[in-house]
């Protein structure tokens, strides 16, 4: 098959086409829900949480959709891609990766960009691409009558498993007083939200968000959690905010205790001496964020678990692609989360079901919200786990209310990116992120 400037269909693609018809416009819809003030190695999390809505039409009258971040340089690329799909053939995912490399032009590379500090965007068109590829497959689903799970080889699970996500957290935003969880410090307070958590939604994996406290106090409240939830699986993600002597220590300490520890230390080669001197896995979602990144983590041996995201890895086929490649190295898979909308967890669910070697519980922001733009019913959770959806595609539906309000929400919050570390410092004057700090 050859490029097909201005998607003009082959005679092969004709009868996708007829079925599934041509994408003829695509909306890219920013919003914003609100979040409480959730701690991490480079700051705190701001009064809302930006997220981007991708409705992809076609001419044949279906709607796919797509979810993403939605920082200003990220959104610019989004509307740069979404000004040049029309034409394109729904069921034509490598005509969207050419469409998105030809739209980005000169800023595919994406180095040194970042989502707040807490995610560099190690290849911009894998993560331009994601939405847009969720929402064809969403289409495609519709189009055949079958889940997205289908279209990625078949559930091999029913239900997809979550962790408990827990963190510290200041008692509220400053100047508000409506936080519904509290302060997030002591040992015997991280339990207590622990228990909420898992009683709402009977998570049986607990991960602690560290690198904010030195790393004694973070042991004990691991500590504190394996008294309080014996059989549960934990871990602890610090964000690197450890050196390699200290998190050698730490992984002594806590060996038994963790199913794994998720990135200690920064970068590859400081994975790799934690590794050689500790039995426990080792995770990331740091150092091994792109294709690019495997082949050195690999021969340095440096990861045990890979955190996939479909989000930043070029979308839900790609991401399998990623599970492949694990299993190939004897690595194993986990799924990392930043806050996010259903349309995300129903991507997420329809992916983690179809991996056979992602084993581990995924992450989820998911608990931490209050707000929603898809209609209620399809995503609940029981006993730690979501359904798989079975209905076409996604298997959700749009709230066009609760978009345009949470879209409202963005016009008016003053918000236009993540900026954890700026937030941090008007709380906490000259703060600096505390990586590789202790
Ligand atoms: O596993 C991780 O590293 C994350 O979930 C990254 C997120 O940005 C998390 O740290 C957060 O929400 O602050
Ligand atoms: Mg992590």
């Amino acid at each position: 098959m050859t490029t097909r400037a201005g998607h003009q269909p082959t005679p092969e693609g004709e009868a996708a086409v007829d079925a599934g018809g041509r994408v003829s416009r695509v909306s890219v819809t920013p919003v914003a829900f609100r979040d409480p003030p959730l701690l991490n190695v480079v700051g705190v999390h701001q009064p809302f949480v930006l997220r981007a809505i991708v409705q992809v039409h076609t001419d044949a009258g279906l709607v796919g959709l797509g979810e993403t971040y939605a920082d200003r340089a990220h959104l610019q690329r989004l509307e740069a891609v979404a000004a040049a799909l029309p034409g394109l053939d729904a069921f034509d995912l490598n005509g969207l990766r050419r469409v998105v490399v030809a739209a980005l032009g000169a800023s595919t590379g994406g180095a040194g960009a970042s989502f707040g500090g807490m995610l560099d965007l190690s290849s911009a068109v894998d993560t331009v691409a994601a939405p847009f590829e969720v929402a064809l497959l969403d289409l495609q689903g519709r189009v055949l009558g079958r889940p997205v799970s289908d279209l990625l080889g078949g559930a091999v699970r029913e239900r997809v498993p979550y962790s408990a996500y827990l963190f510290y957290k200041w008692a509220g935003h400053p100047g508000r007083d409506d936080d519904p969880w509290g302060e997030g410090r002591t040992p015997e307070q991280m339990v207590a939200q622990a228990r909420r958590m898992v009683d709402d939604y009977g998570f049986g994996a607990i991960k602690l968000k560290g690198g904010v406290y030195e790393p004694r106090h973070e042991i004990e409240t691991v500590e504190a959690l394996a008294a309080a939830f014996p059989g549960h699986a934990l871990r602890i993600d610090p964000n690197g905010a450890w050196t390699v002597e200290t998190s050698v220590e730490v992984a002594g300490r806590l060996s038994g205790v963790l199913e794994y520890l998720e990135d200690p230390t920064p970068g590859i080669d400081g994975m790799a001496a934690v590794a050689r001197q500790s039995d426990l896995p080792l995770a990331t979602n740091m150092c091994v964020i792109a294709f690019d990144h495997l082949k050195p983590a690999v021969a340095a041996d440096a990861v045990q678990v890979v955190l996939s995201d479909h989000h930043l890895w070029g979308g839900l086929r790609r991401s399998a692609l990623l599970g492949g490649i694990c299993e190939t190295f004897g690595m194993g898979l986990s799924m990392h989360s930043n806050s996010h909308l259903g349309v995300s967890l129903a991507a997420m669910t329809h992916l983690a079901a179809a991996i056979p070697n992602l084993t581990y519980a995924c992450d989820t922001h998911y608990p931490w919200k209050a707000e929603e733009v898809i209609r209620p019913g399809v995503l609940e959770f029981r006993e730690g786990s979501v359904a798989v959806p079975t209905g076409p595609g996604l298997g959700v539906e749009l709230d066009e209310d609760a978009l345009a309000a949470l879209h409202e929400q963005y016009v008016t919050c003053g918000q236009r990116g993540r900026e954890d570390t700026a937030y941090m410092r008007t709380v906490v004057p000259g703060f600096t992120p505390n990586t590789a700090r202790w």
